[in-house]
């Protein structure tokens, strides 16, 4: 704590003592600077006093006393200027601060009449001086507060403006009282114009009612501002200040929608962040729509991704979002065929406070608004009305939308990536989707095989998908058996990856060895008649392939009996010695049951 704070109130206060007392006052800090000084010595403020002097004995000493006879008295002792002082008489009384000794006022008596005026009302002199000394602590500690509060109205002023949302706090009728960089930016606010306005007069366009009408912290309500052509969307919370039993302000916190989104993205995107690693497959097929999307991932260009239900359209979508230069923005998925027509438009492109009836305070923003600067997925876009594409059509054109019951074009830039499992060359042909907009989302076309045409990908698939579910389900199962995974090879998978993805959830909840047996998996895989009815229509068995299974069926049929080698054998009309090396070749052993494939 120091003096040089206060010293225009310290000089004032010598000046006081000096009229009531009639002698010359100096009052010096701790580090024995002459803070203030009244008459011969009014000259020498600013100017260090010596150590060895009374002053620094006062300090050293910490309490007051009165010099009658300078020159001798053990406080002049060390006083290099003793022989040249002329004063008759000092006083010296510490200032004090919790004990902590912060200066020294000094009388100094010139003259004789001065000393015996002293001498003569030690004690109330005395009282008079220390009264003095508490007024400068008090001044010294009102200063030191107003200080701190000063550095800590800076501190909450530098982590409001760090804060990346908006906020502004009022009083308790509206009226504003404070706001952050980020609020003057969100608003295009200017502190002149705004502070000590109510916020309803501001923020005229959000409506607060709940301000008025609660005490209890409201959170995400959604608002939208205008001011001229400059106009924002977002959320909103209100947490009243409440001191004792009152409420005696508000704080009101604002983000950006896409802001707001951002944040929810990162908080769930890394469960779902895709990559091209996590989708399965190396036959050629796959590695070819692998590549393409990769390159696609770095283009801006609108893709139509083409493929049956379940083989991964949406995981493509996402790999391509996630690896492109979009990918810190939102992914924003909609299906188009999930959501009843009516509903759909506002979905997609949001309406206007008051757009119809049942519409909420503040509109809404649509999907294409949320998706600003990212991606959005229009999954199943063939079906989509008719006059939904007209509009999805000038989104794609002008990179523009308009809201239901809007006025205005709201200009966006998102990616598009549409998919759909139906033929939409075919759909354009019978009149029920837009040639025009048919083109311009086929931009990049990407045709995704389904799982019938890539089974050499099922063990691999089985493996990964085991693990997950696995992780899903804590079980360990290790792998599945050959007959098994047979079965699983030989089916035709009509709803692809997800299908596959369902049964092997199925089958590691059924099983209770270390391996997925036949009996784990569903009965509809296990009916011979269609797999072979299917494997009929499509497939064509190896000759290998044939006799693996036969040898198979053969070695179960007589498992168990007498001589079951030589039955096996007869059956199959081969000689034991031909079937035993074709066990041998086919690594099948005796024991079905002991035959196994592990990943
Ligand atoms: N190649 C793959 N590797 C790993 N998992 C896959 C693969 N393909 C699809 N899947 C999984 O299959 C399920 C269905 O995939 P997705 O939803 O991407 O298919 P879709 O083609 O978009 O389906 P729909 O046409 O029904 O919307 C998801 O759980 C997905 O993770």
């Amino acid at each position: 704590m120091n003096l040089m704070r206060i010293t225009a109130s310290v000089q004032k206060i010598a000046e006081v003592i000096a009229s009531v007392i009639n002698v010359d006052v100096t009052i010096v800090d701790c580090e024995l600077n002459r803070i203030a000084a009244t008459g011969c010595y009014g000259d020498h403020i600013g100017t260090k006093v010596s150590r060895n002097s009374v002053f620094g004995f006062a300090l050293r000493q910490g309490e007051g006393f009165i010099i009658d006879n300078p020159r001798n008295h053990m406080a002049c002792k060390q006083c290099e200027d003793q022989h040249q002082c002329k004063e008759h008489a000092q006083v010296c009384c510490p200032i004090k601060v919790y004990h902590e000794t912060v200066g020294v006022i000094g009388l100094i008596a010139f003259e004789e009449t001065q000393k015996k005026s002293i001498v003569n009302n030690q004690e109330n002199l005395m009282a008079f001086l220390h009264r003095m000394a508490d007024l400068i602590a008090s001044k010294l500690m009102e200063e030191e507060k107003t200080e701190k509060i000063k550095l800590l109205a800076r501190e909450l002023e530098i982590v409001l403006d760090a804060v990346d949302r908006g906020i502004i706090a009022v009083d308790a009728v509206g009226k504003i009282m404070h706001f952050n960089l980020k609020a003057a930016q969100l608003f295009r606010l200017d502190e002149k114009s705004v502070i000590h306005r109510n916020i309803d007069e501001i923020l005229g366009e959000i409506d607060f009612y709940d301000l008025k009408m609660r005490n209890i912290s409201i959170k995400n309500r959604e608002f939208s501002y205008k001011k001229g052509a400059y106009r924002v969307r977002g959320i909103y919370g209100i947490n009243p200040i409440i001191v004792g039993m009152d409420t005696v302000g508000y704080v009101f916190t604002f983000s950006n929608i896409s802001e707001a989104l951002n944040v929810v993205n990162d908080v769930i995107g890394s469960a779902i962040e895709t990559k091209f690693h996590h989708i399965i497959g190396e036959s050629e097929g796959m590695a070819r729509a692998k590549e393409e999307a990769q390159k696609a991932a770095e283009s801006p260009s609108t893709i139509l991704i083409q493929g049956e239900s379940g083989t991964g359209k949406e995981l493509f979508a996402r790999a391509i979002h996630f690896q492109g230069s979009r990918r810190r923005r939102p992914f924003i998925p909609i299906n188009c065929a999930a959501i009843p027509e009516q509903l759909l438009e506002s979905e997609l492109f949001g309406y206007e406070e008051g757009a119809f009836t049942g519409a909420k305070r503040g509109g809404k923003a649509g999907k294409f608004e949320l998706a600003n600067k990212g991606t959005i997925f229009l999954d199943e876009i063939g079906d989509m009305p008719l006059h939904l594409q007209a509009k999805l059509l000038r989104v794609l054109q002008e990179n523009v939308i308009e809201k239901i019951g809007g006025r205005e074009y709201i200009p966006i830039d998102v990616r598009i990536i549409a998919a759909t499992n139906k033929n939409l060359e075919q759909k354009v042909m019978e009149g029920e989707f837009r040639k025009d907009l048919y083109y311009r989302l086929n931009v990049i076309p990407l045709n995704i095989p389904s799982l019938r045409d890539r089974m050499e990908d099922v063990d691999i698939l089985v493996g990964n998908l085991l693990r997950k579910c696995n992780h899903k389900l804590g079980k360990r199962v290790e792998g599945i058996q050959t007959g098994a995974l047979r079965i699983l090879q030989n089916y035709q998978w009509p709803g692809n990856v997800r299908e596959l993805e369902n049964t092997i959830e199925y089958a590691v909840n059924m099983c209770s060895q270390n391996q997925i047996s036949e009996e784990d998996l569903p009965k509809r895989l296990k009916n011979r008649e269609n797999q072979e009815q299917s494997n009929a229509d499509t497939r064509v068995m190896t000759i290998r392939e044939l006799e693996y299974r036969e040898i198979e069926k053969a070695l179960k049929l007589c498992e168990g009996s007498k001589q079951s080698m030589d039955k096996a054998a007869e059956l199959l009309g081969l000689s034991r010695a031909t079937l035993y090396r074709k066990l041998k070749e086919y690594q099948l052993k005796q024991s079905q049951s002991e035959t196994n494939v592990s990943f």
